[in-house]
């Protein structure tokens, strides 16, 4: 179930597993991986807190968006970071580079999961909780999905296989 440009493009909360699902995918399934978090350091030649300290999430977050609205590839795994939903162009080019699937994983479990949100570098506003951030997002990942893959209590692999079973019949 892809596009012909045949990409596969994770969407998520920080910490839902888009990085660490995202590679082993890719080296599964035969395909080359980005993720554009990596590709907004190397395009910008900063890391992403420095971004985030620099330009405030706002200001990150239309960096994120020119960045992700740009990327054109074929056969790819694509791990966006968590904010990318903010980003309309962003959105739009990716709906239109394939299928868009959203790992979709508890609040309690993602607390678990994350240590200090901004030290991890989350976009978030002064004085909001990983509850707040949880309960604006979850409605937008819904909105872009194709696909919605629940990967709370899943280890990796199993993630993994889990997304997986939707493009690959009879495994
Ligand atoms: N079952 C699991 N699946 C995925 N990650 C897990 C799991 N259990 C623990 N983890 C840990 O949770 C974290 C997931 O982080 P990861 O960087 O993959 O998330 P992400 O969705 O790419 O976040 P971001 O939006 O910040 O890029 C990693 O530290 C990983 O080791
Ligand atoms: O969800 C977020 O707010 C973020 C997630 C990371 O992937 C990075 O894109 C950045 O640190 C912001
Ligand atoms: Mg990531």
């Amino acid at each position: 179930m892809t596009n012909s440009k045949n990409n596969i493009i994770l969407i998520g909360m920080p910490g839902s597993g888009k990085s660490t699902n995202g590679v082993i995918l890719a080296k599964n399934m035969g395909m080359d991986f980005i993720d554009s978090d990596i590709l907004i350091q190397h395009v910008k030649g900063m890391r992403l807190e420095e971004l985030l300290n620099i330009h405030g999430p706002e200001g990150f977050n239309v960096i994120e968006e020119e960045v992700n609205a740009a990327i054109d590839v074929e056969n790819t795994v694509i791990a966006t970071g968590g904010s990318v939903v903010y980003g309309e162009k962003a959105m739009e080019n990716l709906k239109a580079q394939g299928t868009v699937v959203y790992l979709d994983i508890t609040c309690k479990e993602l607390e678990e999961r994350l240590g200090d949100l901004r030290e991890r570098g989350v976009s978030i506003k002064d004085g909001w909780t990983l509850q707040d951030l949880y309960d604006e997002r979850k409605p937008l990942y819904e909105k872009y999905a194709d696909i919605t893959v629940n990967v709370s209590g899943l280890t990796v692999g199993e993630s993994m296989e889990l997304i997986k079973s939707h493009f690959v019949s009879g495994e």
